[in-house]
């Protein structure tokens, strides 16, 4: 499934203000699974080597491999590959849900691999919260005593975590199924579950591994409008891990694509689509509608002599589908301006070559 013009549009609408500082500052992170793992990050031949090799010569997997990326505030930050790529050893290290082998993740000012037990639990029971493919949900107790759950492990009273356990729930669209167990509910309708119960301690940071993957594809498309929908009204950053390219469109900001542990490229969706760094990105975007995707930035020209200046103004980041309409009635080139400055004009040509597919990319 592609995402449609409107939940682009959407997308498009969230910009999240921000001083620059990063939420999450990954440096040089590394996962060796296998005995003497710490050798290999810091070995240049090691490192060097295929993963078959390193299994072959060390007996250790390099599931992520010297990791670099910023995660901002306010950003869904998408982590993407296929099976085996690393995507899950990645977000886990973030958390240390998984011990890295080196690197450095900062959060607060802090490196997170230097944090002690006690700055750990803090860590994970008030500033991230994780939801996964598996909801976790604890059969015997009811949609809002799941919810309020980890507001109990932190000690707080009966009485205001069911307070907030219910706003919650609400925000998540299951008003009315406060008191329901888990059985009672609909694959989709325990997922919304599993969000309220990471959004109920009002965490930081929410990390999301594959939470969609085994639902049926409509009741997916459901979740994935309802995560834009959360986001919009809870502002909060998001790292989501799937294997989806069109699931990553839809709801990243930006999207980070694994490939045996390594990162290959790391950008906007159109960044992805209209310069895909290698083969192996350009394959994976190559059934991507580039007229959903793709702005105005990506197709305008510079201006010629004989080309009319009086056209329709639009700015660089519109979605070139939005575009098409303006452009096509315009009968004269619309002007891409950004702050009052003119950067270059789209005509029915370009837009045209995008629309029937033919437009080059990188
Ligand atoms: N505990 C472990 N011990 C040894 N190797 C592991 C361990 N966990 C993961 N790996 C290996 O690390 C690599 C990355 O696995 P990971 O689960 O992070 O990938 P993924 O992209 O999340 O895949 P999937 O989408 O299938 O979950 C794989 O080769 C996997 O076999």
């Amino acid at each position: 499934m592609t995402p449609t013009q409107t939940e682009v549009a959407q997308r498009r609408g969230t910009p999240e203000e921000s001083d620059g500082t990063p939420v999450i500052s990954v440096r040089g992170l590394w996962k060796v699974f296998g005995p003497k793992a710490d050798r290999v990050p810091d070995s240049e031949e090691l490192c060097g080597l295929t993963r078959r090799e390193l299994m072959d010569r060390t007996g250790c997997t390099a599931a992520v491999r010297d990791i670099d990326f910023d995660v901002a505030p306010g950003e869904v930050f998408v982590v993407m590959g296929l099976s085996g790529s690393g995507k899950s050893t990645l977000v886990r290290c973030l958390t240390r849900l998984i011990e890295p082998t080196a690197g450095e993740i900062v959060f607060e000012g802090q490196d997170i691999r230097q944090a002690d037990d006690r700055r750990l639990r803090d860590l994970r029971r008030s500033k991230f919260s994780m939801v996964f493919q598996h909801f976790g949900l604890l059969p015997h107790r009811r949609v809002v005593d799941n919810v309020g759950f980890g507001l109990e492990i932190r000690g707080m009273g009966r009485a205001e975590r069911t307070r907030r356990a219910l706003e919650v729930v609400e925000l998540v669209g299951l008003s009315g199924y406060e008191n329901s167990y888990p059985d009672q509910l609909s694959g989709g309708m325990q997922q919304r579950v599993g969000l309220a119960r990471a959004l109920a301690g009002d965490p930081d940071v929410l990390f999301f591994d594959e939470p969609f993957s085994a639902l049926d594809p409509l009741i997916r498309r459901d979740m994935q409008n309802e995560v834009i929908r959360l986001h919009h009204e809870v502002g909060k950053t998001m790292v989501f891990i799937t294997h989806d390219l069109s699931e990553a469109l839809k709801l990243g900001d930006r999207i980070l694509i694994m490939r045996d542990g390594r990162m290959v490229q790391c950008g906007t969706g159109d960044e992805l689509v209209g310069a895909p760094a290698d083969d192996y990105v350009r394959e994976f975007v190559k059934d991507v509608p580039r007229g959903e995707v793709l702005t105005l930035r990506w197709i305008m020209r510079a201006p010629e002599d004989e080309d009319a200046l009086d056209g329709p103004e639009l700015g660089p980041d519109v979605v070139v589908r939005e575009a098409t309409r303006t452009v096509l009635a315009a009968h004269r080139p619309v002007k891409v301006v950004e702050n009052g400055k003119l950067l270059g004009i789209v005509g029915d040509e370009e837009i045209l070559s995008v629309v029937a597919g033919q437009e080059g990319g990188a």
